[in-house]
């Protein structure tokens, strides 16, 4: 993968009103501890421990991605209660390993010296995402917060994406989004925003990121900026 800030269409000529976010390995580095609370469930249940090379591409997937890798079958068989268990563990142990990515400051506070409105979509639950946030100062203020539950649908629906662009009183066009996973590309080309692609979040060595159609790729947050008009 690329080095560069690239862009698969003409660099933009407008900026944006408003950048949505998604927060799992777009804004947060929270592979440690996803993989910790599964691997605390797998010993729990006698089960090997998975590495941090296996389960860190599949930390954008939320619970149920974590716990198919390290159950498989036996995952499907008893899936409300291992994710109960799973989530019970996680929210106890939420912030202990988790760190913004490197660029982040430098990226959130050129968009408020620029009047550029910030809001994060995610899919994480409400309940995690509001423990979540409050630990890190930067992220804290942000208002407008969509989760994975606020709505009926979740990424990759645009739902969510709209919701956050409402709440904001910006039109989805004057958004661009910013996500690691297909469903983050997806949604934002659905709600007809301008997608970025954070090539260094959990992206699988199977996926293929190419064929997502993003409309930029950046492989730190901070590169966001060179992408501003
Ligand atoms: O927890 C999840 O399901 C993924 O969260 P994300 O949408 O912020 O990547």
């Amino acid at each position: 993968m690329s080095t560069e800030a690239v862009a698969n269409t003409d660099l933009p000529t407008q900026a944006p009103k408003a950048i949505l976010f998604d927060l799992d390995g777009t804004l947060l580095d929270t592979a440690a501890d996803l993989g910790a609370a599964l691997n605390h469930m797998l010993e729990q249940h006698q089960r090997p421990a998975v590495p941090d090379h296996e389960f860190r591409p599949l930390a954008s997937h939320g619970a149920n991605g974590l716990l198919q890798l390290g159950f498989g079958d036996h995952f499907h068989a008893n899936k409300q209660s291992l994710r109960e268990q799973f989530l019970t563990r996680y929210e106890s142990n939420i912030a202990t390993h988790t760190v913004l990515y490197k660029g982040t400051q430098e990226l959130l506070s050129e968009l408020s010296k620029r009047g550029i409105a910030v809001a994060i979509v995610t899919n994480k639950p409400t309940f995690l995402t509001k423990l979540l946030l409050p630990e890190f100062s930067l992220l804290a203020p942000i208002e407008v917060v969509v989760c994975g539950d606020t709505l009926n649908v979740a990424k990759p629906d645009p739902a969510p994406l709209m919701h956050a662009a409402q709440a904001l009183s910006v039109a989805a066009s004057d958004c661009w989004y910013v996500g690691d996973a297909e469903r983050d590309i997806e949604a934002g080309r659905r709600a007809g925003m301008r997608t970025i692609l954070a090539e260094y979040g959990y992206i699988h060595a199977n996926d293929e990121p190419h064929k997502w159609q993003a409309d930029h790729h950046i492989s730190a947050p901070n590169e966001l900026i060179k992408l501003l008009p």
